[in-house]
C-alpha cells in the first residue's frame, strides 16, 4: 500500500475524482486516482512517462470512460457525461498534439471554439495581448506555425470563450525558453482572473513557480498531493518523488 493522505474533501474543490478506475480496451490504466483540484489556482499533475497523466486528463474530459469511481465537477456528477457536456459546463483541454488545423488559419482555429462562431472582441484584444504572436500570424495556416507558435493556438483556442477549469498537457514540451516565458506569463494571467488550471508538465523548473498545488502519479495512482511550496523546499521528496538530484533542477 502507498502512504498517503486522506483526499481533501470540502467546498473548496472545483474538480474531484474518487476512486477513479480507466480501462483502454484489455488495459487497467487507471487504478483508483483520488485527485482533489482546488478552485482558483493551478494545479501540477507530474510523474514519469507512462504514469497515466495524459489519461487522467482524457477520463476527466469524457473522451475516456472511468469504468469505477466518481468525477465531481462544481457541484455535479459528471462521471457518465459526454463530452460536449463537460465543454458546456466550461472545461477546455489541450492535448499534447495541441489538435491545431494545418489547413485552417490561426482566425478559423480560434473560430472554432467561438460560441455561434462570433469572437467578443474585447476577449480577442486580451488574447493578442497574452500572444502577440496570434495577432501577426492571424491570417496565416496553422500547418505553417512553429510549434510554440500552435502551442499558442491551443491554448488560445481553449480560452476563446471564458472556462472554469483547463486541462493542459505537457506544453512547454520541445519549445524555445522565450516561449516557455510566454507561457508562464500567460498562465500568471489567467490565474489572476480566477481560472483554475490542471496542468501536466515534466519540465519542474517551469511549474515549481507557477503552481500552486501539486499531485505526483504513479502506475494509474495518485501517490502524493501537497503544496508546491512544501515541494519546492523539500529535496529529498523531490529526489523521492521525481528522481531529481539535489542541485540538479534545471
Ligand atoms: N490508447 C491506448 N491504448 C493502450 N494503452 C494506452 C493508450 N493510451 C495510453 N496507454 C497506456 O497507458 C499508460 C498511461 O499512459 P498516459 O499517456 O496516460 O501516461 P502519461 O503519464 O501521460 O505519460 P506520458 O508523459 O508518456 O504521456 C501507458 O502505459 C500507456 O502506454
Amino acid at each position: 500500500m502507498h502512504e498517503m493522505p486522506e483526499p481533501k474533501t470540502g467546498d473548496d474543490a472545483l474538480l474531484s475524482l474518487t476512486g477513479v478506475h480507466t480501462h483502454i480496451g484489455e488495459y487497467h490504466i487507471l487504478q483508483g486516482v483520488d485527485l482533489q483540484v482546488p478552485r482558483a489556482g493551478l494545479t501540477v499533475l507530474l510523474g514519469r512517462n507512462g504514469a497515466g497523466k495524459s489519461t487522467t486528463l482524457r477520463t476527466i474530459m469524457g473522451l475516456w470512460h472511468a469504468s469505477r469511481g466518481t468525477l465531481r465537477f462544481d457541484g455535479e456528477d459528471i462521471t457518465a457525461s459526454r463530452t460536449p457536456d463537460i465543454a458546456r459546463r466550461g472545461i477546455a483541454f489541450v492535448p499534447e498534439d495541441m489538435g491545431v488545423f494545418a489547413g485552417l488559419t490561426v482566425q478559423e482555429n480560434l473560430r472554432l471554439a467561438a460560441i455561434g462562431g462570433r469572437f467578443d472582441e474585447a476577449r480577442l484584444a486580451w488574447i493578442f495581448g497574452l500572444f502577440p504572436a496570434l495577432k501577426r500570424f492571424w491570417l496565416r495556416p496553422g500547418g505553417t506555425l512553429s510549434g510554440g507558435q500552435k502551442q499558442m493556438v491551443a491554448i488560445a483556442r481553449a480560452i476563446v470563450e471564458p472556462r472554469k477549469l483547463l486541462l493542459i498537457d505537457e506544453p512547454t514540451k520541445g519549445l524555445a525558453p522565450a516561449i516557455v516565458d510566454n507561457l508562464a506569463d500567460a498562465f500568471e494571467a489567467l490565474k489572476a482572473r480566477g481560472t483554475t488550471i490542471l496542468l501536466v508538465e515534466q519540465n519542474f523548473h517551469f511549474v515549481r513557480a507557477l503552481g500552486d498545488h501539486v499531485a505526483v502519479m504513479d502506475d494509474g495512482r495518485i501517490v502524493h498531493t501537497g503544496t508546491m511550496a512544501a515541494l519546492d523546499a523539500d529535496e529529498a521528496l523531490q529526489a523521492r518523488l521525481l528522481g531529481l538530484h539535489a542541485g540538479a533542477v534545471h
